[in-house]
């Protein structure tokens, strides 16, 4: 046990590569068992919760009917072992006894072969119908968890969400599973109730029947009560092995699929071979199974061996009882004791099994309910303001002022500020360069002023107002951000620059508009070369190449792929044709991406709703004509907004700054128009110079060597 800088409360592990940290138990000398009675206490008392809501929520989405045969087949299913153990009951005494009379009767083999017809047809009709409803009932659960989870997702916000602790954790199969869990659980229960109560009544006749049926469950008990299960403690494992830690990255490296390129132009092949092959020498005989398969790991046998032995407890009473008491035992007795000794303990086990899964998921599906569902939180917005909240604001840009603010990324193990103590306020409609070397923290100030994220310290205000006392939905509305990182969405071409303005409605307004941002963003060219490329595979039945047309608006930039494919025999050549075809990702080069992301953000800036646009080095791909158009284009909409651009090359821009912001090591070093930092001579100045002069030094003439250009006549 390791505990090096934890709070009492926790304790940790070394279990092969990983180290697992868990909450201390509170006592250690416990009755054994003691602590899993006491889990599954918590748990029922915990999930009950869960399960009403569960049930609660699938009564709206799967009809009643369905739903009904469905519980009353898992009913059916529960009961099932102990109705095979009463018919065979049944079949094996009327055998017997008619084998002792001498002459066996025709009506006692009928009316045991007829038991035994009958429970095989009920078990095949209860099969059928459970292939029938469970698809249905399937789909159901998990359309509905993916509608609770997008809900989720979408009200989740930002600085949330970039939180490791607060991924949402449950997805729509693992609610299903949850699901399928809970009623596997409760058909052992029915089972296991079902197979007691024959044993009480099977034993009733015997002598000691209760007895027998206490030694039959006591090795599955002491297995259930006894297993070390992790899934039901509250903890965290992680690698700590740096071989093992190596190995993944190497693995991850090799099968990643965007580092094909590097790994083919760097020649980096036989590099990543060799350091797989020595991390994994490294890695020689530690394991890296499952943390929770290795915390239940004994470190003695006599556990397996006290278990195994009480597992024979069954046998060894009937053979005694035989001996001491031949005449209360007959070959059918004996033979139905042995049956469902092993029965009973098949179903104790499988509880054990399930005990983990069980755990497992209900409490991935309360932490669902209890962090991320939001359907039944509805958020207070009486004290919060709308913005704009009145005439002037609606008709000017938005005027930011920041008030000795700070920030550090929430989450992470730095407690380093990244903004240190910004003060300065961007009037209403100004446009505004922020400058500075990498690291500088512009991108982050970015955040800020898009209300992405909130200040560590500090406050920012909007039109005077605190920016808290808004309702952020309505400042985001207000706002529109351009930013190096292009999302491509997958939908069509024209929807991908619509959806800049959600609130726009369909018709002829909109295609209007959409084309005039496309043009204003320079994606124009790109939506009609994707328009004109053939297609080899359209739809089902063509597999003919056929042009598509003028029509790239249209089509579908990078299709969500929903195919699948045998893995064994492998996809002939017509197969592997089709599939290279369907669900194409369209070609679109860096620079088209940002062009088409630069026209959907035109689309916002032409709802007329915006009073703030924020631009971050979006032109990193594009070629210095594109880039020329853009910043041009986007400052001919200035109108009635706050402009604000981030930007590595201020050639174009700095000059019809109404403020620039330096930025260095997130401290604001200065700030002004170009001339007046310019005559400061400092950070600003240095910058810019930089970029200056690269275009006016001379190069000494002996330096570089001159490349001769042959032409072919
Ligand atoms: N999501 C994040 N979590 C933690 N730290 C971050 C995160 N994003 C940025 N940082 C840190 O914040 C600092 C400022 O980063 P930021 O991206 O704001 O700089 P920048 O001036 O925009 O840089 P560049 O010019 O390279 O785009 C950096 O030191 C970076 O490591």
């Amino acid at each position: 046990m390791k505990s090096d800088n934890l709070p009492p409360s926790l304790t940790a592990m070394d279990i092969g590569v990983w180290r697992i940290i868990l909450e201390r138990p509170k006592s250690y000398f416990t009755i054994p068992g003691k602590q899993t009675l006491q889990l599954w206490k918590d748990t029922i008392t915990s999930v009950s919760g869960v399960l009403v809501q569960l049930f609660h929520d699938l009564s709206g989405v799967i009809n009643p009917w369905i739903f009904t045969a469905f519980l009353f087949t898992h009913f059916l299913i529960g009961m099932e072992r102990a109705l095979r153990l009463l018919v065979e009951s049944r079949v094996l005494d009327v055998i017997e006894q008619s084998f002792m009379s001498g002459s066996p009767r025709l009506s006692v083999i009928s009316y045991a072969l007829g038991w035994r017809i009958g429970i095989a047809i009920l078990s095949s009709v209860v099969d059928w119908t459970m292939t029938r409803i469970r698809p249905t009932i399937k789909s159901a659960i998990i359309h509905h968890f993916q509608s609770r989870i997008l809900e989720a997702n979408l009200q989740q916000d930002f600085s949330s969400h970039q939180e490791n602790s607060s991924k949402i954790t449950i997805n729509p199969f693992q609610a299903y599973a949850c699901f399928s869990e809970v009623l596997d659980t409760v058909d052992l229960i029915f089972s296991i109730v079902s197979q007691i109560g024959f044993v009480l009544n099977f034993s009733r006749n015997q002598d000691q029947g209760l007895l027998f049926a206490i030694l039959c469950i006591a090795k599955p008990i002491m297995n259930v009560v006894g297993t070390e299960n992790l899934w039901d403690k509250t903890f965290i494992a992680y690698s700590t092995n740096a071989a093992y830690s190596r190995l993944m990255a190497m693995y991850a490296l090799a099968t990643g699929k965007q580092n094909k390129q590097e790994i083919l132009t760097c020649g980096l092949e036989d590099y990543i071979r060799k350091e797989y092959t020595h991390a994994s020498k490294e890695c020689e005989g530690v394991t890296d199974d499952h943390p929770s398969m290795l915390y239940g790991r004994k470190t003695t046998p006599s556990k397996d061996v006290i278990l195994e032995l009480m597992g024979e407890l069954p046998i060894i009473y009937y053979i005694f009882s035989c001996f001491s008491r031949p005449s209360k035992f007959s070959i059918a007795t004996l033979a139905m004791l042995h049956q469902t000794a092993a029965s009973l303990r098949w179903t104790f086990e499988s509880i054990a099994i399930h005990n983990t899964h069980f755990t497992q998921y209900m409490n991935k599906m309360r932490y669902f309910y209890e962090h991320h569902d939001t359907s039944s939180k509805e958020e207070s917005k009486e004290e919060l303001f709308v913005y704009p909240s009145n005439e002037k604001e609606q008709h000017e840009g938005m005027e930011i002022k920041l008030k000795n603010v700070s920030f550090h990324y929430p989450g992470t193990p730095s407690t380093k500020l990244v903004l240190k103590s910004l003060s300065f306020t961007l009037p209403p409609s100004s446009l505004v360069v922020i400058v500075g070397s990498n690291g500088s923290g512009k991108s982050t100030l970015v955040k800020l002023l898009t209300n992405l994220y909130k200040p560590s310290s500090g406050t920012i205000y909007i039109d005077s107002k605190p920016s808290t006392s808004y309702i952020s939905s309505s400042l985001f509305r207000s706002s529109a951000l351009l930013t190096q990182d292009h999302n491509i969405f997958p939908v069509s071409m024209l929807e991908n620059i619509t959806i800049g303005d959600p609130d726009c409605e369909k018709g002829e307004e909109k295609t209007r508009r959409a084309k005039e941002s496309a043009r204003l963003g320079g994606a124009i060219e790109a939506i009609e070369k994707i328009g004109a490329k053939k297609c080899e595979y359209e739809g089902e039945g063509t597999s003919a190449s056929k042009t598509v047309g003028e029509d790239g608006w249209n089509k579908i930039v990078q299709p969500v792929q929903s195919i699948i494919s045998s893995h064994w025999p492998m996809p002939n050549e017509n197969l592997k044709e089709i599939m290279d075809n369907v669900e194409k990702q369209l070609d679109l080069s860096g620079g088209e991406k940002q062009r088409l992301a630069a026209s959907r953000t035109f689309m916002r800036l032409l709802s007329g709703s915006t009073k703030l646009a924020v631009v971050d080095e979006p032109t990193s791909a594009m070629d210095p004509e594109g880039e020329l158009q853009l910043f041009n284009n986007l400052r001919s909409m200035r109108h009635g907004k706050t402009m604000i651009f981030v930007t590595h090359r201020f050639g174009h821009l700095t000059k019809y700054a109404d403020i620039i912001l330096c930025m260095k090591d997130g401290e604001l070093v200065e700030s002004g128009n170009h001339l007046e930092l310019m005559e400061k001579k400092g950070e600003y100045h240095k910058l810019y110079n930089i970029q200056a002069t690269a275009f006016t030094e001379r190069l000494p003439s002996t330096s570089v060597p001159s490349i001769v250009v042959s032409s072919h006549e």
